[in-house]
């Protein structure tokens, strides 16, 4: 692990975008998702659920139609009209060699907005595309394929395939792991908040939920200091990991419990903060960070 930073509770807390009073669900943030696929809708519905319960103005979920309905039938809050965004999350659920034609054009079109972008599963290779600040989340053999490394030599050493891929992408990394990392290829650090028991199906989903809701309340912070993709990629991992710990209770754990212990992890950060971060009594609108 060397010298990195371990992420803990008073570092996560300090990302956290609590709502002022003059917040409305756009000044709180909107997270456009394009996630999903024929074989991979389930992913789609875990995304939405993880963001939603990790506090945002709205979700727009712009995936397939069969996916649509899953995600309206759990979530009905969900808006499937296309509009404006302030961040979006893509790719969970999707096949990385084989991208359905109707996600290549929403892709398309989310690449005409240059606000933040969370690019999971199917959707790593974007970020060569895009003019704005990205943050990646792939698992080692997901690293692997997009590097176009041996799958090996990322399991031997994924902190260092990470900064790799951070610098010559230009962008932030999360590999995940029971040890997670993250960086920029400048700053690197460590969460590693998760059970054994998260080593689950569908829990990278959820964390892509976590993190486009983080990301899309922080838009306008992450827009000015790309910088800060590190800490709220980071307080994601623990927020996920956390959430994970409270649907285990030490013993196995499924990914919709992981989402709906999210709202207490995130209160429980917010009450233990001192003073007043910048993310306090603010929407995406005020650049909130750390303090
Ligand atoms: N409920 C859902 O809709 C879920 C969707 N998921 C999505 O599924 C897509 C693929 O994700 P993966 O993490 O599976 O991709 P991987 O790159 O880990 O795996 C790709 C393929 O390689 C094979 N493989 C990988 N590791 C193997 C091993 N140790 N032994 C044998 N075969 C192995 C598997 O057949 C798998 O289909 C992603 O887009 C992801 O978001 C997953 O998150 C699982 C849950
Ligand atoms: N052994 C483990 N201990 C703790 N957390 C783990 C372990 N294995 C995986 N995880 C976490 O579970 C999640 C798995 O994500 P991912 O590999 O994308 O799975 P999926 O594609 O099925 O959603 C990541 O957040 C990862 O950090």
């Amino acid at each position: 692990m060397g010298t990195d930073a371990i992420w803990g509770a008073s570092d996560a807390a300090r990302f956290i975008a609590v709502p002022g009073r003059d917040d409305d669900k756009y000044s709180r943030g909107v997270l456009g998702v394009i996630t999903g696929s024929v074989h991979y809708p389930g992913a789609s519905v875990l995304g939405v659920e993880a963001a939603l319960r990790t506090g945002l103005g709205m979700v727009r979920y712009l995936g397939p139609e069969r996916a649509q309905e899953l995600v309206l039938q759990r979530r009905p809050e969900v808006v499937t009209a296309e509009g404006r965004v302030q961040a979006w999350l893509i790719g969970s659920g999707m096949d990385f060699a084989h991208r359905e034609d109707a996600a290549e054009a929403r892709i398309a079109e989310a690449l005409q907005t240059t606000v933040p972008l969370v690019l999971d599963g199917g959707a790593l290779d974007v970020a060569e595309r895009s003019s704005g600040p990205v943050v990646i989340t792939p698992h080692f053999r997901e690293l692997g394929r997009l590097l176009d490394e041996p799958v090996e030599s990322i399991a031997d050493d994924p902190r260092k395939w990470a900064i790799e891929a951070a610098q010559r992408l230009g962008i932030t990394v999360l590999i995940k792991g029971h040890t997670t990392y993250v960086t920029d290829g400048v700053a690197t650090v460590a969460v590693a908040s998760a059970p054994v028991w998260l080593a689950t199906a569908g829990a990278g989903d959820a964390l892509g939920g976590i993190l486009g809701a983080l990301v899309a309340t922080h838009s306008d912070g992450v827009m000015a200091d790309p910088s800060l993709l590190v800490g709220l990629a980071a307080t994601a991992s623990f927020i996920h990991g956390r959430a994970a710990e409270r649907a285990s209770g030490g013993g196995p754990l499924t990914i919709l419990d992981l989402c709906e212990s999210v709202p207490a992890v995130v209160a429980e950060l917010v009450s233990n903060r001192n003073g007043s971060g910048p993310g306090n009594g603010s929407g995406s609108g005020s650049g909130s960070g750390p303090a």
